[in-house]
């Protein structure tokens, strides 16, 4: 047998926990809360505005780095990134390696008026509810985490329920099988999740040979505005940062100076 790769051992840890919350809200009960959760934001519609957006993540910790910063309010940490621009706030809701939780996103979902996208290893439909019970507008779905047909369906999921999909694809292979589902906002993540080596060319590599309709966004390794720049000179409509705010000392500023170079006339922009 091969030897298990760090996303295979996230996702084993993911679904245990997973079952844990199940026995305690069964999906029936879950689905109802979803039900009763403020409408949706469409968030394509948000990342389709002029300039780069930038996608601001809450993320305490990294299976590569372990711990990035302490963030003892989310809350605080997310109106931070929503005065400095932000155009969606990123909350990581794993707790094993990356320290998060379901409590973080409902504090920020109370916290800012901007859209809000649950990061996590979504396996199932559970996750999918719970997302949107605890106020998400965007889901992450990790192509190489899910079969196809896995896949197609929890996209299906995310729409029925009013949300956008960010499908996440690291090689051309699994950008083919993003555009099969029907995804309509794809992420690059420049971030092997089997390896955790960044290479930043990941997303020039691949997102020439996305459609123009499909929104593209550039995830991991963006350091300051010339990454970002680089970026979007690749072809870029957002950029999804984590580490770079977190461990910036004032996280407003940072964002506002990635949302300005992005809006600089002279930054490129995507064709379509
Ligand atoms: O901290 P960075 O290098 O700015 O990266 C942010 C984000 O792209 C990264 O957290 C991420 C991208 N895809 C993921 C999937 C799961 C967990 C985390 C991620």
């Amino acid at each position: 047998m091969n030897t298990p790769s760090v996303l295979d051992s996230i996702i084993e840890g993911v679904r245990a926990d997973v079952a844990a919350r199940e026995a305690l809200v069964d999906f029936a009960t879950l689905k109802k809360q979803a039900e009763r959760a403020a409408a949706p934001i469409d968030v394509a519609a948000a990342l389709r505005e002029p300039g780069i957006g930038v996608i601001a993540e809450v993320k305490r910790s990294s299976p590569s780095k372990g711990a990035l910063a302490q963030i003892d309010d989310p809350a605080h940490l997310a109106r931070k990134y929503e005065e400095g621009g932000a155009r969606v706030i990123s909350v990581l809701t794993e707790q094993r390696r990356f320290n998060g939780s379901l409590a973080d996103l409902d504090s920020v979902r109370a916290a800012v008026s901007i859209p809000v996208l649950r990061k996590d290893f979504i396996v199932g439909p559970y996750q999918i509810h719970e997302a949107r019970a605890h106020g998400a507008d965007m889901v992450l779905l990790i192509v190489a985490a899910l079969e196809q047909n896995v896949l197609s369906s929890l996209l299906d999921r995310v729409e029925s329920l009013g949300m956008t999909a960010l499908v996440e694809v690291h090689t051309e292979e699994e950008a083919d099988r993003a555009l099969q589902a029907g995804a309509s906002v794809v992420g690059v993540n420049s971030r092997n999740l089997k390896t955790l080596d960044v290479d930043r060319d990941t997303f020039g590599r691949i997102a020439p040979g996305l459609p123009t309709e499909v929104i593209r966004v550039a995830e991991s390794g963006v350091r300051g505005t010339a990454d970002l720049l680089a970026y979007a000179g690749a072809g870029a409509d957002a950029v999804l940062v984590g580490e770079g705010l977190v461990t910036s000392g004032d996280p407003r500023a940072a964002v506002s100076d990635l949302v300005t170079a992005g809006a600089h006339p002279s930054c490129p922009k995507p064709a379509r």
